[in-house]
């Protein structure tokens, strides 16, 4: 095999050995040499394989895994395979369907720890928080599972007792494409309600976390889809294009950046094809003198920092009431300083490493630049250096909190994808609406006070898909979620999910007789 050889040290080798995984696996161990396409029900190399790209453990720099891009005769086998097991599966009932998903769902409620263990590898986040992405992704799945049973249309009486009824119906193939921010909590956001509606997958992951989405695969296998289900193809910018324009691909779910969002729906518009988008965010985070300090900094906290701050809906521009400013900003930087930073699968670790050297970089230059612009960095910023000899090549930093903020500087405008907070003075309601809308982009925001009239007044303003009263960033699977303006369309989670995977049909049906105009 391609791999053996390439990668000398390869154990443990923890995908083999399951079970023990999370007690044998400790940062700077785990490697695989594990095929990570997923076809028809197995593990696949690609038959086209194309440039090899290494995988990182972004905790130590090392490279964990080989990936082989799959070029377009191996996208086409993997969408072959998911249209004949859609065949078998869009023909069983929703309760049927919602058998297998909670089967699915309770395997990876028993297998948290692993799949955490593997997504804190190759991701670079905290075990403390991947375990909480995990819970969303078997929440996700027994939720679709109560809806798949559901799944209906209407009856709709007509004149002289004819009648008609709508279908709702599945799309078929249906194309997956993923950042690596959450790897297997965006897989299973598409893949749940997906699968529920009776529709089969591809997925591609990021060629930068491909790893735990094989293991949502096998998941599935083993809970009992048919066969090819649910499909797994690796690779970057080549691979993506080939699955977009497969004629036999019937819809496009996207979660990634802007740039990439427009190449996606201009492929879809080739093919006439429905997309979800979700796309970035530099979404705005109100805060009035009149919120309970301590949850308004805590909101801020997790409106910023976390998954080192690579998360599309974070609330980064912080606007703070005047007459609050300097309380807040003390008590968010000294809660900033105190976040512990280091090995990611440490159980106190609350930070980690970014996900590869050029974010890192990317990031450093954002704050660079903020300085550039007349902001102060009121802490962190740098790099950070872990004492433990094994980390030392890992991509970590500091997480930073920008004061001194003008509307018009970099750091407030662009998306950052960093642990980087601006914070901005404002004096009314009615500016600060109107300056948290200046942007264009309009994923989330949130606002914090105690008055629930303000509260609600301001989240109706805001040109924003997901609003926060008086909390920020948690994750309710039965809350659909989604973007307003540049921040894409289509919604995941809650029952808006389903119409995104399904098509209606109208049956009209004659009871009389034909009265022709011929
Ligand atoms: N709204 C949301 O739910 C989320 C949005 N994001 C956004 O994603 C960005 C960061 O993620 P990245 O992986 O760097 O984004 P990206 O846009 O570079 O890549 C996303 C995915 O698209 C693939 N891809 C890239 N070019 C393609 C092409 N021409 N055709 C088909 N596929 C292509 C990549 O391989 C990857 O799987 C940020 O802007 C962030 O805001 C990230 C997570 C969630
Ligand atoms: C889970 N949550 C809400 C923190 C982030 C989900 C969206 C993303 O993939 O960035």
């Amino acid at each position: 095999m391609l791999l053996r050889g390439q990668l000398p040290n390869l154990l443990p080798r923890l995908c083999a050995l399951r079970p023990s995984l999370a007690m044998s696996s400790a940062t700077g161990t785990f490697t695989t040499d594990q095929p990570l396409n997923y076809r028809a029900g197995a593990r696949v190399q690609p038959v086209d394989g194309g440039p090899t790209e290494n995988v990182y453990e972004p905790a130590t720099g090392r490279v964990i895994s080989k990936l082989l891009c799959s070029g377009e005769k191996e996208v086409d086998l993997a969408v072959q395979s998911a249209k004949a097991a859609f065949k078998v599966w869009s023909q069983m009932s929703g309760m049927e369907r919602s058998r297998v998903l909670l089967e699915a769902a309770r395997i990876i409620r028993e297998q948290r720890e692993e799949i955490a263990t593997l997504e804190t590898i190759n991701n670079g986040k905290s075990i403390f928080e991947a375990r909480v992405d995990i819970d969303i992704c078997w929440q996700c799945l027994e939720y679709y599972a109560g809806l798949a049973g559901s799944l209906a249309g209407e009856h709709i009486q007509l004149p002289g007792g004819s009648f008609g009824y709508t279908r709702r119906e599945p799309l078929g193939v249906c194309a997956g494409i993923g950042a690596w921010n959450y790897p297997f909590q965006t897989a299973c956001w598409k893949a749940a309600p997906a699968l529920a509606c009776g529709n089969a997958m591809v997925y591609k992951p990021s060629p930068f976390t491909p790893i735990s989405v094989v293991r949502l695969a096998e998941i599935f296998t083993e809970a009992g889809v048919p066969k090819g289900l649910f499909n797994v193809v690796q690779g970057g910018v080549a691979t993506g294009q080939f699955l977009c324009h497969h004629p036999d691909v019937a819809k496009i779910s996207f979660t990634g950046s802007v740039p990439t969002g427009i190449k996606i729906m201009e492929m879809a518009a080739k093919g006439i094809k429905p997309v979800t988008l979700e796309l970035g965010g530099k979404s705005p985070l109100i805060i009035f003198s009149d919120c309970t300090l301590e949850n308004a900094v805590n909101g801020a906290l997790m409106a910023n920092f976390l998954t080192q701050g690579e998360v599309c809906c974070n609330g980064t521009r912080v606007f703070v009431e005047r007459k609050i400013l300097d309380v807040f900003t003390k008590e968010v930087v000294k809660r900033t300083q105190k976040i512990k930073i280091g090995d990611p699968l440490l159980e106190d670790t609350r930070m980690g490493a970014l996900i590869n050297r050029p974010h890192l970089d990317r990031v450093q230059g954002f704050i660079k630049q903020a300085k550039e612009q007349g902001a102060e960095v009121l802490c962190g910023g740098d790099l950070y250096v872990p004492d433990d000899p094994k980390l030392k090549n890992g991509y970590y930093m500091r997480p930073c909190v920008l004061g001194n903020c003008r509307d018009d500087m970099t750091c407030v405008k662009e998306e950052i994808f960093g642990p980087v907070m601006s914070i901005l003075p404002f004096d009314t309601e009615e500016e600060v609406v109107e300056r948290a809308n200046n942007t264009r982009f309009g994923l989330a925001g949130g606002v914090f006070t105690r008055d629930i009239q303000k509260a609600h007044r301001v989240v109706a303003a805001l040109k924003a898909g997901m609003c926060f009263i008086n909390n920020y960033n948690i994750s309710p699977v039965e809350l659909p979620f989604g973007g307003y303006k540049a921040s894409g369309f289509g919604r995941e989670n809650g029952r808006a999910a389903m119409e995104y995977y399904s098509q209606l049909k109208t049956v009209c049906v004659e009871m009389g007789d034909v009265e022709s105009v011929f």
